[in-house]
């Protein structure tokens, strides 16, 4: 990568499946170093990016430079200097995870002098040298996700591509799995892009994408995202909810739903505007929380539902799908 140059750089990418055009012209670059994060309700068109940055999948129209070099017409330097840890585990289970990696470094052709120093330090780093000779199909889950990140790292990419990193993981595995993202930061001088459904793990990347319906609607520092939407959570706990939510609207024009057991609303400076709902609602007030708002309100303001929702509704719609073609 030419120094001080992005390590991603995509200008005008379109991607079209027939009629379905899954990416719609999008534009961003991450800096070398960062950690950037891609979020996105199913079929947002996360993947269908990561892989056209991969070189696994060729633009319809558009730019894009991966750790300096075209994705289409220099794809074998970019493919060298990436790693890539998917979804899909291909990891071989009959063989150790030494053996794995051995396999994997001969295929990216990494010197033979220095493949053992190599395979003995991304071990090391991801906690499996003391089960370096175990096969891989005795591991855990966890340790499978690890040796894959290991095997990414192996012939010292610029850019690591993580598809769900931490998919399906128990939350002490994804921590760990955090810790090992973090370290190898530090260590290894990478970039890493990725994607993720959860949000607590996107407020540990520098900069996040939010990507919706093939276009990417906002794209900023997780504070920044935040500071954006400009209003805090307010949740109160009353003698009676009914009452509250009509007070609410009556008095101060919000509007209220009941959530998680307590009255909920949106209002600029909540902790300002405690003070005034205890004096003026009206109802009896047993408790009250105010808290800033996470990623899943920018999530919400951004593409109009929740992660959660978003991920329901399209598995909804993939068995409304199965069953319009008698898949029942
Ligand atoms: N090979 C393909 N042929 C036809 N359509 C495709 C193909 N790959 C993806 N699509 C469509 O492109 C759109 C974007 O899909 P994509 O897999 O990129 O979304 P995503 O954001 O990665 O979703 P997920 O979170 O489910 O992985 C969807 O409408 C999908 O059905």
């Amino acid at each position: 990568m030419p120094d001080g140059g992005p390590a991603v750089e995509v200008d005008g990418l379109v991607k079209r499946f027939g009629d379905v055009e899954a990416v719609r012209g999008i534009e961003f670059s991450v800096a070398a170093g960062e950690i950037f994060g891609f979020l996105g309700p199913n079929g947002a068109g996360k993947s269908t990016t990561i892989n056209m940055l991969c070189t696994l999948l060729r633009p319809t129209s558009g730019r894009a430079r991966v750790a300096g070099h075209d994705v289409v017409s220099e794809r074998d330097d970019v493919r060298r200097r990436i790693g890539l840890v998917f979804q899909d585990p291909t990891l071989d289970g009959y063989l150790s995870g030494e053996q794995n990696l051995r396999f994997h470094a001969e295929l990216y052709g990494v010197p033979r002098s220095v493949t053992a120093d190599r395979i003995a330090q991304v071990l090391e780093m991801v906690g499996l040298w003391d089960r370096r000779r175990d096969r891989v199909q005795t591991y855990s889950g966890g340790m499978k996700r690890r040796l894959e990140i290991a095997r990414g790292l192996l012939h010292s990419p610029r850019v690591l591509f993580l598809d769900e990193p931490t998919v399906g993981l128990d939350p002490q595995t994804r921590a760990s799995i955090w810790d090992y993202i973090r370290q190898l930061k530090e260590a290894e001088e990478i970039t890493i892009f990725m994607t993720t459904h959860y949000m607590d793990e996107a407020e540990y990347c520098d900069r996040i994408a939010i990507m919706d319906s093939g276009g990417i609607v906002a794209l900023d520092t997780p504070e920044a995202l935040k500071a954006g939407v400009g209003k805090d959570r307010v949740q109160i706990r009353t003698a009676d909810d009914e009452a509250a939510i009509v007070a609410l609207k009556d008095g101060f024009g919000l509007e209220a739903t009941v959530a998680e057991g307590a009255v909920t609303f949106s209002v600029a400076s909540g902790e300002a505007f405690v003070p005034r709902l205890f004096a003026e609602l009206g109802v009896p007030i047993v408790s009250v929380s105010v808290s800033r708002p996470s990623l899943d309100d920018v999530f919400m303001s951004f593409t109009g539902s929740t992660i959660r929702d978003a991920e329901a509704s399209a598995s909804d719609w993939m068995r409304m799908a199965m069953r319009g073609r008698g898949g029942r």
